[in-house]
């Protein structure tokens, strides 16, 4: 990494990749839900589809809590991880009960290929051979993608129908804004003094996850 800023290696890299970037957090299927024509049927397919994934993600931030104990030089990473389970924990009640708003019966959702894939990924990276930095960076990249895209639902000037607004504000609102930066802030602390090897491969996992994040809004698009 000689002659680059390592301080900000996240902000490094989406401006590198920022068209695949402004891909996954600028979607059809996002600009159908901020333009007010998104098809509800794409967003039921969406919403049992994230279920599914959102459960995946439970062993990921567990797995991560953990190596977090274990490895970081700083208390807080442990408080700011602890937050984002509480916070899983209120986004695995309220899938259930849009669901049932929307009726949809999250039991028998079956998983899309798409949904399979990602949610592999997102297990090979609760090993415990994967470096903590490597897992929080991750973590960050997919916690960003999500706030970004929601957020960008609620700005003003956005349509987004009154049905949705609920799904926005979860992972749009401030706090989740807040919480997306401090996980950024400890992926940036533990990348500064990272080795090489450890930043290419933090840097693959970012493309890698924003392959994934595209393709998911793909399946939910139905294209
Ligand atoms: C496909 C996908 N990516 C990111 C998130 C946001 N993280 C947890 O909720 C999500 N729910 N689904």
């Amino acid at each position: 990494m000689e002659g680059s800023d390592r301080a900000a290696m996240t902000d490094t890299w989406l401006k590198k990749h920022r068209l695949l970037y402004v891909g996954a957090t600028r979607h059809p299927f996002v600009l159908g839900i901020r333009d007010g024509s998104v098809d509800f049927t794409s967003f039921k397919r969406w919403l049992g589809q994230d279920y599914i994934f959102v459960r995946a993600f439970v062993p990921l931030v567990a797995s991560l809590l953990l190596k977090a104990w274990k490895e970081s030089d700083d208390n807080s990473d442990v408080d700011v991880i602890l937050g984002g389970i509480a916070a899983l924990n209120d986004e695995i009640a309220w899938f259930k009960k849009e669901a049932s708003k929307w009726g949809i019966a999250l039991n028998s959702v079956v998983p899309h290929q798409t949904n399979l894939d990602y949610c592999r990924f997102l297990e090979s990276l609760t090993s415990p051979d994967v470096e903590y930095t490597l897992a929080i960076t991750a973590f960050w990249a997919i916690e960003a993608v999500y706030q970004e895209s929601f957020a960008h639902c609620l700005e003003d000037g956005s349509k987004t129908p009154e049905e949705l607004k609920e799904t926005c504000q979860r992972w749009g609102n401030d706090g989740f804004g807040q919480y997306c930066r401090a996980l950024q802030n400890i992926a940036n602390r533990r990348l500064e003094k990272a080795s090489d090897d450890v930043l290419a491969k933090a840097e693959v996992n970012i493309l890698r996850i924003l392959e994934h994040e595209v393709e998911f809004w793909n399946m939910s698009h139905g294209v």
